[in-house]
């Protein structure tokens, strides 16, 4: 094995979305067959949680993965992010049946800042992070915020599993492969409000919008079915999704990491001003990827429809923002 080993700390290591995450970090789904990993795995420092963790671990050694270095255990954060190169901060509490993401904040957001503080501490200088924990773009900030050493670039959030719906729910209604789905972008926040944006979007070159040519469609069955979707899988399951979260992880890092060949893919990252959105505001935007750093998709029209979308998610994400203020 020629690569050097990289560190990877997943918080939330027990939970459900952990049990569907480890196994394909390990297998290397996320960085490339030809990375070895080390596992940091965090949990809370309870006996139940601390106890499933040990079985997960039990488990992932019996797969016997060939990538797979070292893994480790933790309660605290400060041992779990020790210079680590990745962290994806999965472990806060799941929302219920008639609840909203933004409810969770009170429950989960003095996670991030302890964590944001830690990461700061201990971590890699080059740390990339990814907020799963809802709700998601907030507590990205807040971690952000609360780790004023590392680069405030390396901190996103988990908007993939959206752009991921969304480009299902396009291919359902196209009847075209999912795969040749380009261009397709969700902005904002990852709630209801989001504002999935198919204007740009091809297939085989051809304009979708052109395809569908159904703005009735996009705004009153796409987009409330794409923002719903994670209710409805709670209405469904009884659970909130777990398997397709990890997988929009593993494809958010694993694009990150090792690029998209300019294929465009929706980062939730903080704002550098672009399309108006104040900086550092954690914000869906259309990104690729090359070389480990992600690059807004610049200078695309918005046109009134889609900006009166984009100031109702802002609007809703800098509500959240000062409502987290004596957080940081
Ligand atoms: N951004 C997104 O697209 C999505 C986000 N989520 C969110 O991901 C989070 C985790 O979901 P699940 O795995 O289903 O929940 P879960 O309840 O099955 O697991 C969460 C785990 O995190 C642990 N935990 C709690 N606080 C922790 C802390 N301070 N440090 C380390 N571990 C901690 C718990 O002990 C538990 O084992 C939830 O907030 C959920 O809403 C879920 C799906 C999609
Ligand atoms: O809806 C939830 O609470 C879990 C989640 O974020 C999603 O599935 O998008």
């Amino acid at each position: 094995m020629s690569k050097k080993p990289v560190r990877i700390a997943v918080t939330g290591a027990a939970g459900q979305i952990g049990y569907a995450l480890l196994f394909r970090i390990a297998s290397g789904e996320m960085l490339g067959k030809d990375q070895p990993v080390i596992l940091q795995l965090l949990e809370v420092p309870v006996e139940g949680p601390q106890k499933a963790l040990k079985g997960v671990m039990m488990e992932i050694d019996d797969c016997a993965f060939p990538l797979l270095v070292e893994m480790t255990a933790h309660s605290d954060p400060m041992t779990a992010f020790k210079d680590a190169d990745y962290a994806l901060l999965v472990g806060s509490r799941p929302r219920g049946p008639g609840m909203e993401r933004a409810e969770l904040l009170a429950v989960n957001g003095a996670i991030f800042t302890a964590q944001g503080k830690a990461l700061n501490a201990v971590a890699s200088r080059d740390v990339r992070v990814l907020v799963v924990g809802n709700p998601a773009n907030t507590n990205a900030y807040i971690a952000m915020k609360s780790a004023p050493d590392l680069p405030a670039k390396n901190f996103t959030a988990m908007l993939r599993l959206d752009h991921n719906r969304a480009a299902s729910q396009i291919a359902a209604k196209t009847g075209k492969a999912v795969a040749d789905i380009e261009k397709l972008t969700v902005w904002g926040n990852h709630s209801p409000t989001m504002y999935a944006d198919y204007r740009f979007a091809t297939i085989g070159g051809e304009s979708v919008a052109q395809m569908i040519n159904d703005q009735e469609w996009n705004a009153n069955v796409f987009l409330p079915t794409v923002g719903k979707r994670g209710a409805a899988i709670i209405e469904a399951r009884g659970s909130s999704s777990a398997a397709s979260a990890a997988n929009a992880a593993i494809d958010h890092m694993r694009d990150w990491a090792l690029g998209t060949n300019g294929k465009w893919v929706t980062m939730g990252i903080p704002s550098g001003g672009e399309y108006g959105i104040p900086a550092e505001t954690m914000f869906g935007f259309p990104v690729t990827c090359e070389n480990g750093e992600y690059k807004i998709v610049e200078g695309l029209e918005i046109d009134a429809f889609s900006q009166e979308r984009i100031n109702i998610t802002l609007a809703e994400l800098e509500g959240e923002k000062a409502g987290v203020a004596h957080l940081l």
